[in-house]
């Protein structure tokens, strides 16, 4: 396992928002986190990157304390790409990607080929190879997600930790997008809020007002009951002619309360 999350405690102006969640994240793992708007996912992925200090329970990356590595040595390991991540008006496409290289520099080493190669490589992973002198400010918000992702590609994490993904990105960037992701031969965790691109996670956790209501195989985290309780729809899962489950989404059911 590469991360444990353990009784994890976060509070935003005094008022908690995560409420002791453990979970781990095994070597290889492509992890689903899924939960109603305002569960917690953002707020636990930034607790996974080290960032913001839990107000209880602890974050450890292969056994030690995340708190504890230096910072450049967390972004060498691990790398998120934000919901709403934005960046400085004047960069171009490949100089915002290069910025993923930066745990790698040090006065010692300086920038070399297998940067360059590294950035090359995470731009066409995107499909933004041809767009590289573009400044950011000229990029549609698709565009813009896509380099995020290239950032973070580049950073070449030992652990990934995606945020809503694919918002902003059309059908096939949004696929293309999972499928490469599904494909990285590192750790990942996924927030989603298309339920039926959780099927293809080798787990799913589901959040619910900040707490960990079940994690396990995406057949029997996206069960109808638990679609029920914690979103509040009446779905079922079909299997389409090719074997694979999807949702069907029936209803959507009033408040409790
Ligand atoms: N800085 C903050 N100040 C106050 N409340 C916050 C802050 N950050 C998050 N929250 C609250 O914490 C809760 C969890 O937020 P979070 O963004 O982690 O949820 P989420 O599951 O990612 O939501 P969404 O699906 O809408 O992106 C929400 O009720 C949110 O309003």
């Amino acid at each position: 396992m590469v991360l444990r999350v353990e009784n994890l405690q976060a509070k935003a102006h005094r008022v908690e928002i995560l409420h002791g969640i453990s979970l781990t994240v095994g070597e290889g793992e492509y992890l689903g986190l899924i939960g109603p708007n305002g569960s917690g996912k953002s707020t636990l992925m930034r607790m996974m990157a080290g960032l913001g200090k839990p107000s209880g329970g602890r974050v450890l990356w292969q056994d030690r304390p995340l708190a504890e590595l230096g910072a450049q040595v967390r972004a060498r390991q691990i790398a998120l790409v934000e919901q709403q991540a934005e960046t400085t008006d004047r960069l171009r496409v490949r100089e915002a990607v290069e910025l993923g290289r930066i745990p790698f520099l040090s006065p010692l080493r300086g920038w070399s080929m297998r940067d360059s190669e590294a950035v090359t490589r995470a731009l066409s992973a995107v499909d933004m190879a041809g767009r590289e002198d573009r400044l950011w400010h000229t990029l549609s918000g698709g565009e813009r997600q896509r380099v995020h992702i290239a950032r973070a590609l580049a950073q070449s994490p030992a652990l990934l930790l995606l945020d809503e993904p694919t918002n902003h990105l059309d059908i096939r960037h949004q696929l293309a997008l999972l499928a490469l992701v599904r494909s990285l031969p590192v750790s990942r965790v996924i927030a989603l809020h298309d339920l039926n691109h959780a099927f293809s996670c080798d787990r799913v956790a589901l959040l619910e007002g900040g707490r960990l209501k079940a994690i396990g195989p995406p057949a029997e985290v996206l069960s109808p009951d638990n679609l029920r309780e914690s979103f509040g729809v009446e779905a079922r899962q079909v299997r389409d002619p090719d074997g694979h489950l999807a949702l069907h989404f029936t209803a959507s059911l009033p408040r409790a309360g």
